[in-house]
């Protein structure tokens, strides 16, 4: 099979057709064996049969195996940019309008497959044919129960196209969708019943999700979820299926481990030139430094041990609005400090009001409860909240997905005062009664646009209705992203006192302006030769490749390592050991490239990724955000190249161009082309993900911009107008 086809092809029925020899040892596991590090044994084994083939079926074959042993603000808004243009003189001038050559519903483009990888479902693939490395067609785990049987069989094929019976287990459960022209929302899923030798069309329902595509979501049903079982359960492993033993080693101990810091980048002090917009009534006023927060020894000792001197916009604005006890959603570019922004003043009300010191119970009531979509990110904050904690009495505990249910019980029933959390493990454990909602005072939603979406929603409106939660009136509900669609500012309200303030750091949901961004027009048959060639000059720079589709992702490390170039990979399919595994090579630079889907977008904050490639664009622009956003962070520089394949991504031009121009970054004229040929003149309206919300949305509903607009450092406050028309 030529290299062009691979992708059409594992979506083909007759995928039999293409059953490559499954080398089990060609990448046995070296003692370190969970990343993708290893190169071949010998030439030969680069030689034996065409290239192409060679990497179709290691791709699948090792990647799989190999991943899977067990192992001051101005004073004024910039150029507040108006919705819809395409600013900064970087606009599409005079090129008139040309024929559309990638027309809305065409699906003569390529199919795309949706990669799902929604952190909190992934629980429920453990145990299946990654285990080993290999299964056949007929992979015996299919049987363990009907649902786990359409997963089996599929991933038998997957796991290595052997000697089962392939031809029938072409089954895919994880949104696989046809992409057609610009704005495609069509959003087919091939599925299956245990045998996978159906397709299963789920176009048309939008899968639930208003058929929109790409943001990598697995609970896809018409009701908003994928299949009948609740996240939780799924994320739990406490139900069907194997058991999750995975037990996540504790994280050091030590000081210097817990404040253990990278250094801010040249381009901190520039934050101070970001304008920033707060909207909403009495506004308290932004404080310049650490000192006139007036928090507490303990806390601004830690913040001088973990090596901040200086507060970023977003903390000088949210810290006084979250010490006045006002709720709050807070939008700021991406690696700019927000998880300090709200962690600091809730630890320092807890420590002012006094909490119950942490001791045994079996029931407990955390103060205060994040949440986040993914687990490296809860992981993340909650090891911030240790540091911030570090010296008093508040006990932060981590709990989410991929992990034995019995362990995040243990941790929580020693104390807990704020739980840093993934929903589906969330509500699984206050459905067990271990943790107990009455003393929420601070309900915080992180990457808080993808929590309130179609694909976490649902689980957030259950929690804030679940027994015991205070009411928003009672409760300070805090929310945070570098992305805030106008759709989902509505949804928020639901969550939020109606006088909470809104605070725009920049352009709400821009992109980082210390990131250098580039697109290439690139098709999708030479993104590998490319990719290749961009990895070669780079060299040891950690570079995070970006992909659609999980198996893409293990398709696209494997072929890399089959390049010398050592890689590791991350995505929902991989067990959590394997995921943190990864994490931590990349991290450490031991694997200096780690190709990711979405489910590594948001969020992580790794030292020095220097580099982000796309490798397949996303199908939402806030999903490019923050995907480049994992470089370019603190005031650090990075760079993001992103593959543009006009048959694929045009209906994303339009948006790109926006951002890009945004950022005062060039827009290369071909992309402006095929943005203006596919302009639509309601951008700017629903298609979900090419939103720009540029403001508080509360001023659309009026329309008209009644809010007060306090940009300025306290000492320059004016006292907001009147307005209460809108809440
Ligand atoms: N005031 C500060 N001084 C120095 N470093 C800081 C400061 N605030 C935050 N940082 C560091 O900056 C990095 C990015 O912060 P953080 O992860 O909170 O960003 P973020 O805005 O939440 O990003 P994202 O949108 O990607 O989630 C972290 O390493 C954090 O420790």
């Amino acid at each position: 099979m030529g290299d062009e086809d691979w992708e059409a092809d594992i979506i083909k029925p007759h995928m039999s057709s293409c059953v490559p020899v499954f080398e089990k040892d060609r990448y046995s596991s070296g003692a370190n064996g969970d990343s993708f590090n290893r190169t071949p044994t010998s030439s030969s084994e680069m030689d034996d049969g065409p290239r192409r083939d060679h990497f179709m079926s290691s791709g699948f074959v090792s990647g799989r195996s190999l991943g899977n042993r067990d192992s001051g603000e101005s004073n004024k808004r910039e150029n507040p940019s108006t919705m819809g243009g395409f600013g900064v003189g970087k606009g599409f001038g005079n090129r008139g309008f040309l024929h559309n050559k990638f027309e809305e519903g065409d699906s003569s483009g390529f199919w795309r497959e949706s990669s799902n990888d929604s952190e909190d479902n992934q629980a429920r693939d453990r145990g299946f044919s990654r285990r080993g490395g290999y299964q056949g067609g007929n992979d015996s785990e299919a049987s363990s129960s009907s649902r786990r049987g359409g997963r089996g069989s599929f991933r038998g094929c997957h796991g290595g196209f052997g000697p089962g019976s392939p031809s029938n287990n072409f089954e895919q459960d994880e949104g696989t969708q046809y992409t057609g022209g610009p704005f495609a929302s069509k959003r087919s899923t091939l599925s299956g019943t245990g045998n996978g030798d159906t397709y299963q069309s789920r176009s048309g329902n939008g899968s639930g999700r208003g058929g929109y595509k790409g943001l990598n979501e697995e609970v896809i049903t018409g009701s908003g979820k994928k299949s009948s079982k609740s996240e939780a359960e799924e994320e739990s492993g406490d139900t069907q299926g194997p058991k999750v033993t995975y037990i996540p080693p504790p994280p050091p101990e030590d000081e210097d481990s817990i404040f253990a810091h990278y250094q801010t980048g040249i381009n901190f002090d520039k934050y101070d030139t970001i304008l920033v917009e707060v909207s909403g009534h009495d506004a308290p006023p932004a404080i310049l430094t650490f000192e006139e927060a007036n928090l507490c020894q303990t806390l601004n000792n830690n913040i001088a041990k973990a090596g901040y001197t200086k507060l970023t916009p977003v903390q000088k604005y949210s810290i006084p609005i979250i010490l006045a006890g006002r709720d709050l959603m807070a939008c700021a570019q991406t690696g700019s400090g927000k998880t300090a922004a709200f962690l600091l003043p809730i630890l320092a009300h807890m420590m002012r009001d006094g909490i119950t010191a942490s001791r045994f119970k079996e029931l407990q009531e955390p103060e205060c409860i994040i949440v986040a979509p993914t687990r490296e990110l809860v992981n993340q904050i909650y090891l911030e909240a240790r540091k911030f904690s570090f010296g008093t009495c508040v006990r932060a505990v981590v709990i989410y997905g991929g992990t034995q249910l019995g362990h995040s019980i243990r941790q929580i029933v020693q104390g807990c005062n704020v739980l840093c959390a993934t929903p589906g493990r969330l509500m699984d454990i206050i459905g067990k009664e271990k943790i107990g909602l009455r003393q929420v005072k601070y309900l915080v939603l992180d990457e808080a646009d993808r929590m309130l979406d179609m694909g976490f929603g649902p689980e957030m409106k259950k929690l804030i209705s679940s027994p015991g939660m205070p009411s928003k009136e009672q409760r300070q509900t805090l929310m945070f992203s570098a992305t805030f669609p106008e759709e989902i500012q509505r949804l928020a309200g639901e969550f939020l006192k109606s006088n909470y303030l809104f605070v725009a750091v920049g352009q709400v949901g821009g992109a980082c302006r210390d990131v250098q961004q580039t697109v290439l027009q690139v098709g999708q048959y030479s993104k590998r030769e490319k990719l290749v060639e961009i990895l070669r000059n780079t060299g040891d720079e950690r570079t995070m490749v970006f992909v659609e589709t999980k198996k893409k992702a293990d398709f696209i490390a494997t072929f890399l390592c089959q390049e010398k170039i050592s890689t590791t990979s991350i995505h929902g399919d991989r067990e959590q050991r394997e995921r943190e595994q990864a994490l931590g090579d990349f991290r450490c630079g031991k694997c200096p490239v780690l190709v990711a889907t979405s489910v590594a977008a948001r969020g992580l904050d790794i030292e020095n990724v220097q580099h982000v490639i796309n490798f397949d664009l996303p199908s939402a622009i806030d999903e490019y955000v923050h995907r480049i956003g994992r470089t370019g962070r603190c005031g650090n520089t990075g760079r993001a190249v992103s593959f543009f394949d006009p048959e694929s991504d045009s209906h994303i031009a339009q948006p790109l161009v926006k951002i890009l121009s945004d950022a005062q970054q060039d827009v290369p004229a071909w992309l402006e082309e095929i943005a203006f040929s596919t302009y639509l003149p309601g951008f700017g309206g629903s298609v979900r993900g090419n939103v720009f919300a540029s403001v508080d949305t509360r001023k659309n509903y009026q329309g008209k911009s009644t809010l007060s607009t306090v940009g300025f450092a306290s000492s320059q406050m004016p006292n907001p107008v009147d307005d209460e028309s809108w809440d």
